[in-house]
């Protein structure tokens, strides 16, 4: 595996669903423990890391809300309170690898965690802890995908790591489509004029407001936010 990464610091995107047991629990601490690994190796590397969870594995608003028994913005609630669930199990596994990590939260609990704010997290990053950022944007009707671009743009992050199912944006989606071709390198404009569903479109043009470049690879191999990174694995790069 290539030794440098031209990354100074990247927020890593992580789906809920990629902490998950087989069986449909929410956790699965083998993974926790391997994606733990992983980013304190590249930690160790000197690339500062701040994470960004969803909550799919527990809740998405969108979904619950449709059942008609919750509205919208009460479900989207619970999908960022999830959230916070599965950054502190991160934060857990993280410093049992050995890595400093804290959870600072955009939804305040003051018992449980940090408040978001966007000094104090420059703060840990220069100091090489690992930020997991919890509670999406702090807001209803978003996706964890744009609380991820927002934060690394404010945070001045030279990438957001989408580590997702797939190893990277194709012209349609690979699971539904055989015939669909990985892009290497896309453009903020192409994926949003192709519609190009891996990450929401809110997420995209937000990245192409900041000139903010987004690597889209797979969660699934071994030692694969390492091996995106280094270029080691494919993956693809949405640039400007
Ligand atoms: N053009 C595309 N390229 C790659 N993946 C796509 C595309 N269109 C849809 N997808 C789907 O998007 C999924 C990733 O998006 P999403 O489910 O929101 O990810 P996550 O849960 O990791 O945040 C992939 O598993 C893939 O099936
Ligand atoms: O800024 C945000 C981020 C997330 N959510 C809620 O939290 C859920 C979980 O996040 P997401 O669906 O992005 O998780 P992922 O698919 O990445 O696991 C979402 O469905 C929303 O209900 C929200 O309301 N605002």
């Amino acid at each position: 595996m290539p030794e440098t990464t031209p990354y100074r610091r990247v927020l890593v995107k992580l789906s809920g669903e990629a902490l998950a047991a087989p069986d449909g629990y929410w956790l699965h601490p083998p993974m926790l423990a391997g994606l733990a690994e992983d980013i304190a190796a590249t930690v160790a590397r000197g690339v500062q890391i701040a994470v960004v969870v969803g909550g799919g594995n527990l809740i998405r608003g969108a979904r619950i809300s449709q059942a008609g028994w919750i509205d919208r913005a009460t479900g989207d609630s619970l999908g960022m309170m999830a959230t916070v669930m599965n950054s502190l199990a991160i934060e857990t596994a993280l410093n049992a690898a050995g890595v400093q990590a804290r959870t600072m939260s955009a939804v305040s609990m003051p018992t449980i965690c940090e408040t978001y704010a966007r000094q104090p997290a420059l703060h840990h990053l220069d100091k090489g802890q690992v930020v997991v950022l919890a509670g999406g944007t702090g807001n209803p009707y978003f996706t964890t995908d744009t609380a991820a671009v927002l934060r690394a743009a404010e945070l001045r992050c030279d990438a957001v790591l989408k580590a997702t199912q797939v190893d990277g944006v194709y012209s349609a989606d690979p699971k539904r489509d055989l015939d669909a071709v990985r892009y290497d390198r896309i453009t903020h404009d192409e994926a949003i004029a192709r519609d190009l569903k891996v990450m929401d479109t809110a997420a995209f043009a937000l990245a192409r407001e900041s000139r903010l470049t987004i690597v889209v690879g797979s969660v699934h191999a071994p030692s694969s936010i390492n091996a995106i990174l280094t270029g080691a694995s494919v993956s693809t790069r949405v640039v400007p």
